[in-house]
């Protein structure tokens, strides 16, 4: 399967990140800003650099093609703005949106790496657009807290408008968490007091941020966490996952949240944690027990969410992680005795992982399975709610309409088709290591 660009992840705090200033080191195109024109340039030459040195600085919301870290030109807009230190009036950098890419690709650029020749001079603002890439759930809108109120749904286009303003730059560049240093994707909404510090300091246990390395350092001396705080609730060879309840454990995962919606882009932070458990998987070894991602749960869901959000941190995806989460989700749902969907909107990766996950889960019984097989009957084996059943088996034309009823049609060899292009089974939940009973209000 292909690769969907992600931002970069160091180990051992050496940078080595794609970024624009290092991008801008290979061959430049031809630019407005310049030294003085030599003597025998003709009056051509002379035209176009006037023109793109009328341009400058370019508007926010400029639509034009930048040289992204593949060396290749890529259509970007003008996201913001800054002055470039001890530059002239119009040397500036700009933070831009490259329009094919997801918004964790955002990033700032160097005027070098724009090509001013491209620069389109219609700027439109498509308010629709945004409105429906900001959509949340009903339900999800409930649950904010109101003192921090993100909900974009019933916004008008001048609020809209202000939550991107405050949202469209990554407030965090990056952060060190245990031996990575990992480049951020999105926005989080830290305390003010944290939005000066392009890095912030994890402690990897309590999950603690600070804004110097000596103040973790002194910090790691005193933390006597050595995992998350919480039920280990499985354990199977190093691996092992711990429930957290945000009642009891308010701040840990009030700073998991701050934590995850640098990786999040559509999720809004709740800062009402007690109404969510937190499954915090981790490698084990000597030193403790390392977060490799987690995912929440409510305690209670109307709309028989098992999974809020899900993330496996940058330095350990494509290692069949978020497949072992979405397994586990699931297992617990069977223990509840409940079917499960994950929360909307799925992010563009949360949909890729989920439609493996399907697809292997419910071909695999399709392939073994004789006779015929209901929705149902798939459903009550998988725990996977019905509708997700239908529109996985519908994506992949399993399904069809005879004699007035839908039909599963599955012939051997499209479902073996289909399981290949599904990809790898990743890490497997070994059920016989689960001791967990389901969440009861305790009076
Ligand atoms: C309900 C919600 O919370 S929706 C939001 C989901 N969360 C996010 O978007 C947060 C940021 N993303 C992540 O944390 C991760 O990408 C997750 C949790 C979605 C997936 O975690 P991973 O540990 O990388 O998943 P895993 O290794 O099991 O791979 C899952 C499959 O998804 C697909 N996939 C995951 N990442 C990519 C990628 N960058 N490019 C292409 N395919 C990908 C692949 O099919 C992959 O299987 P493969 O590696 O066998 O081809």
């Amino acid at each position: 399967m292909g690769s969907i660009d992600t931002p970069t992840i160091t180990e051992n705090g050496t940078t080595q990140s794609h970024t624009a200033a290092a991008a801008a080191d290979g061959d430049q195109k031809p630019l407005a800003s310049s030294n003085g024109a030599p003597a025998e340039m003709t009056l051509e030459l002379e035209a176009t650099k006037k023109r793109r040195a009328s341009m400058l600085p370019l508007e926010v919301g400029t639509r034009v093609m930048c040289r992204w870290r593949d060396g290749k030109y890529h259509p970007v807009k003008v996201i913001e703005r800054r002055k470039v230190h001890y530059g002239g009036p119009n040397d500036y950098e700009y933070y831009v949106h490259y329009t094919e890419f997801n918004r964790r690709l955002d990033e700032w650029v160097k005027l070098e790496q724009l090509d001013l020749d491209s620069v389109e001079t219609v700027v439109d603002e498509k308010v629709e657009d945004k409105v429906t890439s900001l959509k949340m759930t009903r339900h999800q809108k409930r649950k904010i807290d109101e003192t921090h109120v993100e909900g974009h749904e019933e916004l008008d286009a001048a609020s809209l408008r202000e939550h991107e303003e405050f949202t469209k730059v990554k407030n965090i560049a990056t952060i060190e968490l245990g031996r990575y240093e990992i480049e951020t994707w999105y926005f989080s909404p830290f305390p003010p007091e944290y939005n000066d510090s392009l890095k912030l300091y994890f402690c990897e246990f309590c999950l603690n941020f600070m804004k110097r390395k000596e103040q973790l350092q002194r910090h790691m001396r005193k933390c006597d966490l050595k995992h998350p705080p919480g039920d280990e609730i499985y354990r199977s060879g190093t691996l092992s996952m711990f429930e957290v309840d945000g009642k009891k454990n308010k701040v840990y995962g009030q700073n998991l949240c701050y934590l995850a919606k640098l990786f999040l882009d559509h999720k809004t932070l709740y800062y009402d944690v007690d109404l969510f458990l937190f499954y915090v998987l981790c490698e084990c070894d000597d030193r403790g027990c390392h977060m490799v991602g987690y995912f929440s749960k409510e305690k209670h869901s109307e709309e028989s969410y098992n999974l809020a959000c899900i993330l496996t941190l940058p330095p350990y995806q494509r290692k069949g992680y978020g497949k072992f989460l979405i397994a586990f989700s699931y297992e617990l749902s069977k223990k509840e005795g409940k079917v499960g969907t994950p929360e909307r909107p799925l992010s563009d990766l949360g949909l890729l992982s989920y439609r493996g996950y399907w697809t292997r889960v419910l071909l695999d019984i399709l392939k073994k399975h004789k006779g015929n097989i209901s929705i149902k009957e798939l459903s009550d084996m998988t725990a996977i709610k019905a509708e997700d059943i239908l529109t996985t088996l519908q994506s992949l034309e399993l399904i069809q309409y005879r004699k007035g009823q839908h039909v599963i049609c599955a012939d051997p060899k499209v479902l073996d088709r289909h399981l290949k292009a599904a990809g790898r089974g990743g890490l497997e939940v070994d059920v016989s290591k689960l001791i967990w009973t389901p969440y009861k209000e305790q009076s």
